[in-house]
């Protein structure tokens, strides 16, 4: 059974509305600073680790990454690790950029 929910741009607006998931963003360092999901963090290797043995595992976790399949992996792998709300943005950054191009 897959352990993480995979959600739409609109779907993650909500949650980051309603829930205040912990944002991460799984692309390279130089494309998170271009420019990011207001508070997210990136991930690096270290702070993925941390979080994974030290975080709280009953808030929300919301992963991007470029188009949707890298965060997948690493939802994946929260979940497994016994985080209960895991959710990966479908489509990632792109097309959480192309709806915000659209809105303005
Ligand atoms: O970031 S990606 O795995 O969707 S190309």
């Amino acid at each position: 059974m897959k352990n993480f929910k995979t959600v739409s741009v609109a779907e993650s607006e909500q949650l980051i509305a309603a829930q205040q998931p912990m944002i991460l963003d799984c692309r390279d360092l130089k494309d998170y600073r271009a420019g990011h999901i207001e508070n997210a963090m990136h991930v690096h290797e270290q702070l993925r680790d941390s979080l994974l043995r030290k975080a709280d595992k009953t808030k929300p976790l919301l992963i991007y990454c470029y188009y949707g399949h890298a965060s997948e992996h690493l939802a994946e792998m929260f979940g497994d690790f016994g985080f209960q709300a895991v959710y990966s943005l479908a489509g990632g950054y792109a097309d959480w950029k192309e709806q915000h191009k659209l809105e303005r």
